[in-house]
């Protein structure tokens, strides 16, 4: 069995651009196996950005994949629809450390770019340290990431 990494891009036509380029970058990465989601050229329409973030949590929570980058306007739109997802922590995060304790605070699933927000090259970059980091649940942010789960456990049984 693989230990890649397992990958999901996704956007609206917002985010798009960053999306495709991002794509691109995991391609030539080893770190991980990398499925776009959508929005793809010739269709920059074809999806909103709460249809592609919800279809991506949906399939982290049947452990059909382990992480997402999503892309729209801000990140902000495609973290709230991720966030929906029961059991998913999707956050925006346009700086190196957010992005560095989006995994090792808060063990997120989802990082959330904004196309309008960061250029290019910081997106990049962010989204490769991202990948870098993997979460310890033995450290003290452990319990406190447990804590959530068991909130949200305790609403959807
Ligand atoms: O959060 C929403 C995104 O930024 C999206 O790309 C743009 O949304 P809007 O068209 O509703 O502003």
């Amino acid at each position: 069995m693989s230990d890649k990494i397992r990958l999901l891009v996704g956007s609206d036509s917002a985010g798009f651009d960053y999306k495709d380029a991002i794509y691109a970058d995991m391609q030539a990465d080893d770190r991980v196996e990398v499925v776009d989601l959508g929005v793809y050229a010739g269709d920059l329409d074809g999806g909103s950005y709460p249809s592609v973030a919800i279809a991506a949590g949906e399939k982290i929570r049947a452990g059909e994949a382990d992480r997402a980058i999503l892309f729209c306007g801000t990140g902000i739109g495609v973290a709230i629809a991720a966030n929906k997802v029961p059991g998913i922590r999707a956050t925006v995060a346009h700086d190196s450390f957010s992005v560095e304790r989006s995994i090792l605070s808060n063990d997120c699933q989802v990082l959330t770019l904004g196309q309008r927000v960061i250029g290019l090259q910081l997106a990049r970059r962010l989204a490769k340290e991202w990948l870098g980091y993997v979460f310890d649940p033995s450290t003290p942010s452990g319990p406190k990431v447990d804590e959530i789960v068991e909130y949200e456990d305790s609403l959807t049984g």
